[in-house]
C-alpha cells in the first residue's frame, strides 16, 4: 500500500516548516532504542536518530533526513500527548505526536471514574487533541444513558460515544470521529476494550499489545506504539500501557477542564489561595452555598498540586530536550550552507 503526504497526514502547517528543495518528509511509525520505523510514499523506511537516542521522538512525528536516513529535523508538532514517566526521577515521557482526537475509553461498570476520566481531558486539552470519551459494554450494562449524562454534564461538556465495542456498526459510527488523514490515538484502564476498538477500527485482529525487544540486558517485555492505518482512511495510534497516567506540564488541560472554579478562584481575596483556610475564599463560599461540588474542587486541587509538582522538576529534563532539537535543526543549517546557501 502506498500512501501520498497527504494520505499520511501532512498539512500547511507542516509545509510550511520546510523549505521547496527540502527532502521528502518521513511520518514516524514506530519508536526504537535508537531507530525509528517511519512511512513516505515510497513506503517504510528505517532512520536513525543523529545522537542514537530517540527519547525526543514521537510516534506520529513529521521527521526530515538525510541521504543516509539519519534524522536531521523533527518538524514543530500540531499536538504532543506526554506524561511523567514511571519512576523516581521526574521526566516526561512522549506518548504520541500531531493527533488529532484522543479517544478516552471508559466502560459502563466499575471502571467508571470521573477523576481519572477529568484527568484524561486534561490530558487531551494540554496535548491539543480533541477529547472523545468513549463508554464501553453498553450491552452488559442495564442503563448507559446513566453514565453518558455523566460525562456530557461535566462543565466542560466533552463529546460522548456510548458503545458496544464488539459491534462492527457501532465501532464504525464513533470511527466518524477521525476524518481521513487524521490521526486518533487511545487512553484507558486495563480491560475497558482499547484493543477491541483497535482492531474494529483498523480491521487487525492483535491479541496481546506487548512486544519482545532485545536489549544488553536481555530479553523483556516493553511496551510498543505503532501508527496503523484505520478502514476509513485515518491512522491509529496504538499506545498499550497507557493505564498510570500522571500529568505534567498539563496546566493549560486543567485550566480547561476546570474552566468553571478556575474562574471562580479568580474571585478569592487572596491571589495565591489554597481555597483551605484562607479567609474571603470564593471556592469555599461556593461549597457552603451548595453550588459547587465540594468531591470535585477536591479532585481538581489534587491535580493542579500534581501537574505543579512534576512540571517545576522537569525543568532540566526540557533543557536536555531542547538542547537535542537544536543539535538536529543546526545540522540542516550547515548541510544548508555547505551547499553554499
Ligand atoms: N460485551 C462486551 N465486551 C467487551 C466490550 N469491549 C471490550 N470487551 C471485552 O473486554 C475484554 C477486554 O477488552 P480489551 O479490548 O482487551 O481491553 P483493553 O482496553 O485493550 O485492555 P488492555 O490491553 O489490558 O489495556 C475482552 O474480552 C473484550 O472482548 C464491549 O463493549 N462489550
Ligand atoms: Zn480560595
Amino acid at each position: 500500500m502506498n500512501y501520498t503526504l497527504q494520505d499520511l497526514g501532512w498539512s500547511s502547517f507542516y509545509a510550511a516548516q520546510i523549505e521547496a528543495d527540502s527532502p521528502t518528509p518521513f511520518r514516524v511509525s514506530e519508536v526504537h532504542r535508537s531507530s525509528v520505523t517511519a512511512l513516505s510514499p515510497a513506503g517504510y523506511t528505517q532512520l536513525l536518530s543523529p545522537d542514537h537516542e530517540t527519547g525526543s521522538i514521537a510516534v506520529g512525528d513529521w521527521v526530515l533526513a538525510d541521504p543516509e536516513n539519519r534524522i536531521t529535523t523533527i518538524l514543530e508538532r500540531q499536538t504532543l500527548l506526554q506524561r511523567r514517566a514511571a519512576g523516581h526521577e521526574v521526566k516526561s515521557q512522549l506518548i504520541a505526536a500531531n493527533v488529532d482526537t484522543l479517544f478516552i475509553v471508559s466502560s459502563c461498570n466499575a471502571d467508571f471514574n470521573i477523576a481519572r476520566l477529568e484527568r484524561y481531558l486534561a490530558l487531551s486539552e494540554a496535548a491539543g487533541s480533541y477529547p472523545v470519551v468513549l463508554l464501553t459494554k453498553t450491552d452488559m450494562c442495564d442503563d448507559p444513558e446513566v453514565y453518558r449524562q455523566q460525562v456530557a454534564s461535566l462543565p466542560q461538556a466533552p463529546t460522548v460515544e456510548v458503545l458496544n465495542a464488539k459491534d462492527p456498526q457501532e465501532v464504525a459510527r464513533t470511527m466518524a470521529w477521525v476524518s481521513k488523514g487524521q490521526t486518533a490515538a487511545f487512553v484507558g484502564s486495563s480491560g475497558v476494550g482499547k484493543t477491541t476498538l483497535a482492531n474494529g477500527m483498523t480491521g487487525d485482529n492483535d491479541a496481546t499489545a506487548g512486544i519482545r525487544e532485545d536489549d544488553a540486558r536481555g530479553r523483556h517485555t516493553t511496551t510498543a506504539r505503532f501508527l496503523k492505518p484505520m478502514r476509513n482512511g485515518g491512522w491509529l495510534i496504538d499506545t498499550p500501557g497507557m493505564r498510570e497516567l500522571q500529568l505534567v506540564d498539563a496546566q493549560e488541560g486543567l485550566d480547561a477542564v476546570f474552566e468553571d472554579l478556575r474562574i471562580l478562584a479568580q474571585s478569592c481575596k487572596f491571589n495565591d489561595c489554597n481555597h483551605d483556610t484562607e479567609p474571603g475564599c470564593a471556592i469555599k463560599t461556593a461549597i457552603e452555598a451548595g453550588d459547587v461540588d465540594p468531591d470535585r474542587v477536591a479532585r481538581w486541587l489534587k491535580l493542579e498540586r500534581e501537574n505543579t509538582l512534576n512540571s517545576e522538576t522537569l525543568a532540566q529534563t526540557r533543557r536536555r530536550q531542547k538542547s537535542f532539537s537544536k543539535h538536529v535543526r543546526t545540522v540542516v543549517k550547515g548541510s544548508h550552507r555547505r551547499k553554499g546557501r
